[in-house]
């Protein structure tokens, strides 16, 4: 990834923004010094968001603990960062860097500590507020980067804004981070050639930065990223927050000495305590009062990162030097004081409550300390909140809306839906395999007489097809689940959309898709059987597409309840074999105990109304000399229900349809009662 220094001109303000009309620019953000490069080449972004306004954030967290099992993996954490600040997590690998992420974008649960945005404490509102990129690039491989990033404007903008803005705004995003030249590229996996890893970097920030967030939390962006790229990677992110007055936070694994002087904070992990909290540039002063001292010309990135990587002994030192410089008076006051309102709980105050003194508990000279900013930051957030408390929600609770309507995310999930899956289900393999089997099928039952003799290959022809497609319906969705469920879940996470609008979607966005090569099948092998009645054909077709979107049902049911892909697999083999020795076709004396899993096998009701239709509706089967019909005796035909008794099969049409349909509702039912409160993601 090359981004060239034009890039720079992202940090004016007008570049990346979406102002408000009537929006004010916080008091706070420091004025933008324009380069000169940048007045000619500015683009001025028309105002799109018109009810989003980024309201600046300061973080603060404060005595973060998190615990897996019996292990604590952060110990007592504390940071701050300001708006338009860009606060740096490093440390060595497993020393708690995306664990920190996850506490402060309210993914993980914490033991002990707070997290607090303005005064707010973490909360659904909040975390609109926020994006967070995460390490890995998750994506549908087979969308191109402009489907990929329009899809998450349509979804994650608000409906206020037209979709030409959208649009342009998804324009304006592929310029800045220079993505250009590759937005009709697939974002690819390992098996498909896509996007280089640095592109798939910058569209995952793309993606997030889509909804213009006031927090930005990014997990090691620059990983995988050469020293050039991830150090214009971060000039971005540095200006951006600049001049937009964006809280960003950014863990770090090895950076450049370049990268490291762009960061304004820095808290330095290790083993998941804090070993050093502070400016970015006074961390070289704290390591030489710890003593050891950087020698020249060394990156202190490097520095650092050594000593905590170094003897336990050392480590013990630094950290309790850490420990130490809480006290010093430079430590920010908000995470020193436990007196500080500033970190009280949010409804501390009654709703509509005239604000004195946000800090009535302290004494003047702590009052002094506080960033003057600060303040003015807690009295709009408290005039906020609490206009929203008494104006949005009755209760506690924060409220929070969806960005787009439900028709808005079903109508744009339907389309996303169809276009990610037609390649995997519309594969030239399936085509091949489809048209290959209708002439094959075809070909082995080719025109077929009316006769008694025949009666067992008409049966082996609807049996097989209604088997194939089943099986065929039910494995396709079982896999269709897994892969997507990463990007499901990351899309849940960041509130993009509802799981209903989703489930709605993925059902009917694959419908035309799941119906497409049964129909085909039967097109072509239906009519070399020798049989021409169009109403049967249709009536066939019919019951055929049922059972398959009945199968397909099962398959998502199953795959979505069951994490793991070989037990989804095992228990879907199971299910489908005995759905087949149970259909009616391969065993018709079964034991009387056993009848009952007759009604377990969602073949048995479709092929049961094929024979009802065929031999009802089409020509009449033939009695042959040695019938072993009863009927052959007085009647020169065999009536569907005779047929039909032989076998044991008792239920007429209609009950067969209404079973199948029961079988469609439950099983969709079920799967997105798993989903809803099973497979919720954490
Ligand atoms: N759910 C969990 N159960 C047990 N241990 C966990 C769990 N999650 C994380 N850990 C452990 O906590 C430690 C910190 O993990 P984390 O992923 O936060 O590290 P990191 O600093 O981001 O590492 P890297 O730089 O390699 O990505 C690791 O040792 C990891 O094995």
């Amino acid at each position: 990834m090359i981004i060239s220094k034009d890039l720079f001109l992202l940090g004016d303000q007008d570049y990346l923004r979406l102002p408000n009309k009537d929006e004010k620019r916080p008091a706070m953000i420091r004025p933008v010094v324009k380069s000169p490069r940048s007045e000619t080449t500015t683009v001025h972004f028309p105002c799109l968001i018109t009810d989003h306004r980024p309201l600046p954030v300061h973080l603060a967290f404060r005595g973060l603990t998190v615990s897996a099992g019996t292990r604590q993996i952060l110990r007592d954490v504390d940071g701050l960062v300001r708006p338009g600040q860009l606060l740096a997590v490093l440390g060595p690998s497993g020393c708690g860097k995306t664990t920190l992420l996850n506490c402060l974008s309210g993914r993980l649960k914490l033991d002990s500590g707070q997290i607090l945005l303005n005064r707010d404490s973490l909360c659904k509102r909040w975390k609109r507020r926020m994006c967070y990129v995460l390490q890995q690039d998750i994506f549908f491989a087979d969308l191109t980067l402009r489907q990929t990033l329009e899809f998450t404007a349509r979804l994650r903008l608000p409906d206020t804004m037209s979709h030409s803005q959208k649009m342009q705004y998804v324009d304006h995003i592929i310029d800045v981070l220079e993505l250009t030249s590759c937005q009709d590229t697939i974002i690819g996996d390992y098996i498909k050639r896509g996007l280089s890893g640095g592109e798939k970097k910058r569209a995952n920030i793309a993606c997030e930065l889509l909804t213009n967030p006031s927090l930005m939390l990014l997990d090691e962006p620059t990983s995988g990223l050469d020293s050039h790229s991830a150090y214009s990677l971060m000039s971005i992110l540095k200006r951006y927050a600049f001049s937009e007055g964006k809280t960003v936070v950014v863990t770090l694994h090895q950076p450049s000495s370049q990268i490291f002087h762009l960061c304004d904070k820095l808290l330095l992990l290790c083993g998941g305590e804090s070993a050093y909290y502070g400016d970015t540039s006074k961390v070289v002063d704290f390591f030489s009062n710890v003593g050891f001292t950087i020698k020249p010309h060394y990156n202190p990135a490097d520095f650092i990162l050594e000593q905590v990587k170094g003897p336990t002994e050392t480590r013990q030192k630094i950290v309790a030097a850490a420990k130490e410089a809480r006290k010093n008076k430079d430590y920010p006051v908000e995470l020193q004081n436990q007196d500080c309102p500033y970190i009280l709980d949010k409804y501390g105050d009654p709703p509509g409550r005239p604000v004195a003194s946000p800090y009535p508990n302290l004494d003047q000279d702590t009052l002094n300390s506080v960033d003057p900013e600060v303040r003015r930051l807690w009295l709009d957030t408290h005039s906020h909140a609490s206009s929203s408390v008494s104006s949005e929600t009755s209760d506690s609770d924060c409220y929070f809306t969806w960005p787009t309507s439900f028709w808005t995310q079903f109508k744009v999930l339907s389309q996303r839906n169809f276009l990610e899956a037609k390649p995997r289900m519309l594969s030239k393999l399936n085509w091949v395999q489809t048209i290959g089997l209708g002439l094959l099928a075809g070909l082995l039952w080719f025109q077929l007489e009316r006769r008694e003799e025949a009666l067992h290959d008409i049966q082996g022809w609807m049996f097989f097809s209604t088997t194939y497609w089943m099986l065929f319906a039910h494995f396709g969705a079982l896999s269709s689940f897994p892969p997507e469920r990463e990007v499901i879940n990351k899309e849940r996470q960041s509130g993009a959309y509802r799981l209903s609008a989703y489930y709605l979607a993925k059902m009917v966005g694959e419908l035309p898709l799941t119906v497409t090569l049964p129909a085909v099948y039967h097109l072509i092998s239906y009519p070399m059987l020798g049989f021409h009645s169009p109403v049967v054909f249709i009536t066939l077709l019919g019951f055929l597409l049922l059972n398959t979107i009945v199968a397909q049902s099962v398959g998502f049911f199953i795959g979505a309840a069951c994490m793991d892909m070989q037990v989804s697999i095992t228990i879907s083999a199971l299910y489908t074999l005995a759905t087949q020795l149970f259909g009616g076709y391969l065993a018709t004396n079964i034991p009387p105990w056993l009848t009952w899993m007759r009604y377990t096998s969602m073949v048995h009701y479709a092929y049961q109304n094929m024979q009802i239709v065929e031999f009802s509706e089409g020509q009449p089967i033939n009695c042959s000399l040695q019938s072993k019909f009863e009927v052959c005796r007085n009647s020169k035909h065999i009536s569907a229900s005779v047929i039909l008794e032989a076998q044991g099969a008792h239920l007429p049409l209609w009950a067969n349809t209404l079973v199948l349909l029961a079988f469609l509702v439950v099983f969709r039912v079920l799967g997105y009662i798993v989903l809803r409160y099973f497979r919720t993601p954490k």
